[in-house]
């Protein structure tokens, strides 16, 4: 009987061995000896294959003269072979250890902020991402190295629920003074319900001039933030000047634009993006694009370069999942709303959370507003002006802390209440 299982253990691992030797001739991981005779393809060595119903592991080591940077490159050839469950560790140059996952993710996960709580303590601009394979929260800090964000995925595969999921969980955790979001809806379908949200900046913005002025707002906001803290105080960014003013703090800025490749003709919107997203990071501004297909136009140059941090939701095809650098998100069914493959500092799969619009719409309401308040909110809305700090700064050089001007209704209406 022992025997008998040992036999198909062996069996097994031998199979499994195969595989990982398929991988590494799809991913070109190998090197060849060529004699007169015959031609010898030399693979890594492979050390352990351990696995078990839920798992395997592999653990191998390049050949000599192997570049290690070939195995993040050649990734998409693990996916193809092994299915998009899986995760590629090294903790040397050479040695890897390579873990298949049987286990499925749950189908539905409930959105439930106090639960996630705990997870993003402490951060100071937490994204939740949502659970993965092995049921640990993804979390991860806008602004803690992670800056800007891309969520991709076809018509109807959760990435406009994932991003809701977001910034619900952004505004129940940062208080409107200490994050501003401006939000871009060329669909007129998603931001609704953030509407009177006291975080959101202005208006949604749904026609393409106002998206091209919420862009163009930011972006002066950015170049306001450069002059104060980089020109005016001499600080390398926004995390010094809050330190040191922190009675005054600056707010993170947030800029939301959702179908975002329909602005791939709008040529002074992509260039304000782009500088906005090679710069606003150290000055505390972010990006968050969504859009059903990251188009190459419109994922060139320095917005290709800045917005590292990719969310793929199901993808068509391995064209458009390599567009998103999200390999295996063509591999997601179509029952699978809110999968995604999270590109971070490796590839895996996460279940986004969800939050029904119904739930969010009730979850924001303490959040919203009050009817009178939406006249004055409307005039501080740019509140702390980098421009007005600047102004005050230079009226009164002896102090050393900003002091800040707040407007009143009778400044912008004479009077008209
Ligand atoms: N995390 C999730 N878990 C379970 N179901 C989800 C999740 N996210 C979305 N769904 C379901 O999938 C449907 C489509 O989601 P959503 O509207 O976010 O798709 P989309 O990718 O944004 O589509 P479109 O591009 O048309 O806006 C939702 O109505 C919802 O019922």
């Amino acid at each position: 009987m022992r025997l008998l299982e040992k036999m198909k253990a062996d069996k097994q691992e031998k199979l499994l061995q195969k595989k990982l030797i398929e991988a590494f001739d799809v991913s070109g991981i190998y090197m060849e000896y060529t004699s007169e005779k015959y031609k010898k393809r030399i693979y890594p060595k492979i050390h352990s294959i351990k696995f078990n119903e839920n798992r395997i592991e592999y653990v191998f080591t390049l050949l000599n003269g192997q570049d290690p940077k070939e195995i993040k490159k050649k990734e998409y050839a693990f996916y193809q072979v092994f299915g998009r469950t899986l995760k590629i560790e090294t903790d040397s140059i050479k040695k890897y250890t390579l873990t298949v996952s049987n286990r499925t993710i749950p189908k539905k996960f409930i959105y439930d902020y106090k639960k996630f709580l705990p997870a993003i303590e402490g951060m100071k601009l937490p994204i939740f991402g949502g659970v993965n394979l092995d049921g640990e929260y993804i979390v991860w800090d806008m602004a803690d190295g992670k800056p800007h964000l891309l969520a991709a995925g076809e018509n109807g595969s959760g990435k406009s629920a994932g991003v809701r999921q977001i910034l619900a969980t952004l505004i129940q955790f940062k208080k409107s003074s200490e994050l501003h979001l401006y939000l871009c809806d060329p669909k007129f379908t998603e931001f609704h319900l953030f509407g009177d949200v006291e975080h959101v900046q202005g208006k949604i913005a749904c026609e393409m001039d106002d998206i091209y002025n919420n862009i163009k707002a930011v972006k002066k906001e950015l170049d306001d933030r450069k002059r104060l803290i980089g020109e005016q105080e001499k600080l390398t960014g926004i995390e010094k000047y809050n330190d040191r003013y922190h009675d005054k703090k600056i707010p993170y800025v947030l800029l939301v634009i959702d179908e975002f490749a329909q602005l791939k003709d709008k040529k002074d919107s992509i260039n304000l993006i782009e500088t906005i997203s090679a710069q606003g990071r150290a000055f505390g501004i972010f990006l968050l694009l969504a859009t059903q297909r990251a188009e190459a136009q419109v994922m060139n140059g320095l917005i290709k370069q800045n917005i590292t941090i990719r969310m793929g939701f199901r993808h068509a095809d391995l064209i458009n999942s390599r567009i998103t650098n999200t390999i295996g998100s063509e591999k997601i069914s179509m029952e699978d709303k809110g999968r995604f493959i999270l590109k971070l500092d490796e590839a895996m799969e996460v279940q986004a959370p969800l939050l029904e619009e119904e739930i969010a719409e009730k979850l924001l309401e303490p959040y919203k507003r009050k009817e009178e308040e939406v006249k004055r909110e409307a005039i501080t809305w740019s509140f702390p002006n980098c421009n007005e700090i600047i102004e005050s700064n230079e009226e009164k050089k002896e102090q050393s802390k900003p002091v800040i001007k707040k407007l009143t209704i009778d400044d912008l209406f004479g009077g008209d209440k």
